[in-house]
């Protein structure tokens, strides 16, 4: 069987519905896709605002209704027919997000932000299994929370891949076998039923998980670009297309922040040697980029831009060394906060950290780290990594750039800069 994962662009609006519909019946009548959806468009980021105001206590209604607005637009396209069951599906699943909402307390910011922003992905899903069964295209709507489990690590719930294995396979082949199945990308649950998600753009990494535990032939990510490029087309000039790309590569371009693929997602994949495809929605018979298991010699300079990074220095109070003590000190309140480091670089007195900027995790770290250190910080800057640079690549990133920290080794090249000027 094979796993397909559309993600936000592909459901945009109502004709990246229309579209998925003409991909999903160019396959054979005898493959049945297993389909992971993300929520639509932006929704996530609308939810994330909704859940942020009702726990200050604000007005979020106005953000709501939009986002209501938004998806009651597409279901009026996709379906004329006002009786169409779609309409109540739909609205009970507001519905159920206005009660979430209701009772949102000042406390456990974690745990309720799943409750509310794992709504955006069942909507989807709901709308995009019922568009298919009114075109003819029978299929199963699944509820992912029952098949992905985690702890209760809200936000980044960490997935218990004994449990979900053993259910996928006692229920998925059989059900594979009759029909494809919609189901969500990004939400797990744990064992108490509470719903967790796996992290913002974790839906390739939950299309992974079905493909790993399914044993999948292959997992395709339909996107809005060619492939796998060697830097986002959105921040860099001059792109090019990889037609083939080793596992391990695309592990490490994906931990350097090539926000095309959720650095989760590769490393299951590779465990059992499924073939990845990166392919655009938009032309789907060209053949986008292979990620698998392949040799290759040295491959073109990639590019990866990280923005909103946050650099903070630990300087020792009596100018004495760095010990490992301090060391130690540093990383437990990172893991504590739950902020990733991104780069790091030690001096005699000083400890350096670029780290995303966290609005709510970067000064908690800063408070708790003051007693013991001078902590100095800049933000918001950017992070370069080129990958297999060489010369002229390096050129090209770093000249004319106020470089705050740099680091190279025999592939790649980091600098943490301000960004004073054009990302190009
Ligand atoms: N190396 C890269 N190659 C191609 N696209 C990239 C790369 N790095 C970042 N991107 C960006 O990733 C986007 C697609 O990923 P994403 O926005 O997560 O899609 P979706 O949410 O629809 O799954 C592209 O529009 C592009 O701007
Ligand atoms: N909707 C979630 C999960 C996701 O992966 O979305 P997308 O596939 O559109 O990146 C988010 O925006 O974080």
């Amino acid at each position: 069987m094979i796993v397909y994962k559309f993600g936000g662009a592909s459901v945009k609006d109502a004709a990246a519905f229309r579209n998925i519909f003409q991909i999903l019946s160019a396959l054979s009548s005898a493959e049945k896709p297993l389909v992971v959806v993300s929520a639509m468009g932006k929704t996530t980021n609308a939810l994330e605002e909704v859940f942020q105001l009702a726990h200050q206590g604000l007005s979020y209604t106005e953000t709501l209704q939009n986002s209501q607005r938004y998806h009651l637009n597409i279901l009026q396209e996709l379906f004329p027919q006002q009786d169409a069951p779609v309409y109540e599906a739909v609205g009970k699943q507001f519905q159920e997000l206005q009660d979430i909402l209701t009772n949102v307390s000042p406390d456990d910011f974690d745990r309720q932000y799943d409750q509310v922003v794992s709504m955006g992905e069942l909507l989807s899903s709901l709308i995009l299994h019922h568009f298919l069964q009114a075109q003819g295209l029978a299929n199963l709507w699944l509820d992912s929370r029952q098949y992905i489990r985690t702890d209760s690590t809200w936000r980044e719930g960490k997935v218990d891949w004994e449990w979900t294995e053993a259910q996928m396979h006692a229920h998925l082949p059989a059900i594979l076998e009759q029909q494809p199945v919609i189901t969500q990308g990004f939400i797990a649950g744990t064992e108490q039923g509470a719903t967790t998600t796996l992290g913002r753009e974790g839906s390739d990494f939950s299309a992974a998980i079905f493909a790993y535990c399914l044993q999948a032939q292959s997992l395709t990510i339909w996107k809005d670009v060619p492939g796998l490029l060697n830097a986002d087309p959105k921040l860099f000039e001059e792109t090019i297309r990889y037609e083939e790309i080793a596992y391990q590569e695309a592990i490490e371009m994906a931990y350097y922040g090539a926000s095309i693929i959720h650095p989760k997602t590769v490393q299951p994949l590779a465990k059992r040697c499924i073939p990845l495809y990166v392919k655009s929605f938009l032309h789907p018979q060209e053949p986008g980029t292979v990620i698998w298991n392949c040799q290759h010699s040295r491959i073109a300079p990639s590019f990866i831009l990280k923005q909103n990074q946050c650099l903070l220095s630990f300087h020792t109070k009596d100018f004495g060394f760095i010990s490992e003590e301090n060391l130690s000190a540093i990383f437990q309140a990172l893991s504590q906060y739950r902020l990733k480091i991104n780069m790091m670089q030690n001096s005699a007195i000083s400890f350096s950290v670029c780290t995303d900027y966290d609005a709510q995790r970067v000064p908690r770290l800063i408070e708790a780290l003051t007693p013991e250190f001078v902590v100095l910080y800049n933000s918001p800057l950017h992070l370069y990594t080129i990958k297999n640079y060489d010369q002229e690549s390096l050129e090209k990133i770093a000249t004319g750039k106020e470089v705050l920290l740099e680091q190279r080794s025999r592939q790649t090249y980091q600098l943490v800069c301000r960004p004073a000027h054009a990302a190009r």
